[in-house]
């Protein structure tokens, strides 16, 4: 299939574009390396523009032939998008918006979308189905809903087939060591668990250890980047017209931010000096997917489950890069 990444020069996009291109598909990645780097694709797959860009995003619909798009493309920072709101609605809802449009005008019915567990807020019943009331706590959470929304939308007027992949906690790296996560500024737990062991940073605060679970540390359901991928390539093969897929993408096991950083204790041998502070405003308890439905919907499973093994693979990518991307 000839595809088009949004975003595909960032985190969860990258390995995915790496993934599509060993599986043979003709992979484009589109991104405005706001965030994203340009090393992390291959130099000949890689369209440096804005999703803002209708003309230039129709323009590469139609000269490339793109039958499908992956849309990674969006700001994710949680507590920025409390700080400032704006920048998130412009960027993930207005940018969608324009995206869809440009795909409608071209003939491009086909979508995968990275939408989040943050869309289900704080969970009244955990591990999480996607029967779950979808009641998101920050402007984030919101905006990837509005799109949820406006592809169901889409769908019944337009005839666009997408699916609706909720990650949980990406994380991890590419097997083979060549692409790894690197966010600028770096806010997630692994990484910067890892950037202690390097002694980049001097200790690894812990939001808060008095949640409602065993330890008192908030658990997550930690889902390695390549089976991010592979989820993706799935759900491409099962888009419908007109129809939409609405799955949760995770391990199923949670681990807590102490079992997290012990973790990375063991696969590092280094000490990682750790200190509890304040909670984190907007974190739920526990965030566990219920994957079932994505597993039997996409014949798909996670090949990286349990913490450790996420850990390594990570490991492996930020002792050899400690300096992520670079400059
Ligand atoms: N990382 C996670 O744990 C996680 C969990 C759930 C959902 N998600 C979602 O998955 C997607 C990818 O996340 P990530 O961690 O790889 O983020 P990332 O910041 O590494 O990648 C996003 C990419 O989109 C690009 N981009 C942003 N706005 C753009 C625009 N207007 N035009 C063109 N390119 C633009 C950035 O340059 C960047 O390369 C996001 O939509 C995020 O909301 C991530
Ligand atoms: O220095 C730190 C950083 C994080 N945490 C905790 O570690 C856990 C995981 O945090 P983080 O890695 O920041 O991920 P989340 O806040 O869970 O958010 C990620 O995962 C969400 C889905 O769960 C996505 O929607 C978001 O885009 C993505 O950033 C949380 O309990 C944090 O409070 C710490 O204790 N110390």
């Amino acid at each position: 299939m000839n595809v088009l990444l949004t975003g595909g020069a960032g985190y969860v996009g990258s390995h995915a574009a790496k993934m599509l291109l060993a599986a043979g598909h003709t992979t484009w990645v589109y991104d405005n390396l706001s965030y994203g780097h340009r090393q992390a694709v291959p130099e000949d797959r890689f369209i440096e523009g804005d999703l803002m860009d209708g003309a230039r995003l129709a323009a590469a619909f139609r000269d490339y032939k793109i039958e499908a798009v992956m849309h990674f493309a969006a700001f994710a920072y949680v507590g920025e998008s409390v700080t400032d709101p704006g920048k998130y609605y412009q960027n993930n809802v207005v940018g969608t918006l324009s995206l869809l449009d440009s795909m409608r005008a071209t003939g491009v019915e086909k979508i995968v979308f990275s939408s989040t567990c943050a869309t289900y807020g704080v969970p009244e019943v955990v591990p999480i189905t996607e029967a779950e009331k979808q009641a998101p706590i920050n402007p984030y959470g919101y905006t990837k809903l509005v799109i949820e929304r406006a592809m169901a939308d889409y769908a019944a007027a337009y005839g666009l087939g997408y699916a609706a992949l909720r990650y949980f906690n990406a994380s991890g790296a590419a097997a083979d060591g060549s692409i790894g996560e690197d966010h600028q500024p770096e806010t997630h737990l692994i990484p910067l668990v890892l950037d202690v062991a390097l002694g980049k940073r001097d200790e690894i605060k812990i939001f808060g250890d008095d949640y409602d679970t065993p330890d008192g540390t908030c658990i997550r359901d930690y889902i390695h980047v390549d089976d991010l991928a592979t989820a993706h390539i799935a759900a491409l093969e099962k888009i419908k017209s007109g129809e939409g897929l609405l799955l949760n993408l995770g391990t199923g096991e949670g681990a807590s931010v102490l079992e997290v950083i012990n973790a990375c204790r063991k696969v590092t041998g280094k000490e990682i000096p750790a200190r509890v502070v304040e909670r984190r405003a907007g974190d739920p308890d526990r965030l566990v997917a219920d994957a079932s439905l994505a597993r039997k919907t996409l014949d798909w499973q996670p090949k990286h489950v349990g913490i450790k093994p996420i850990v390594e693979s990570a490991w492996a990518w930020h002792r050899d890069h400690p300096e992520g991307f670079g400059k």
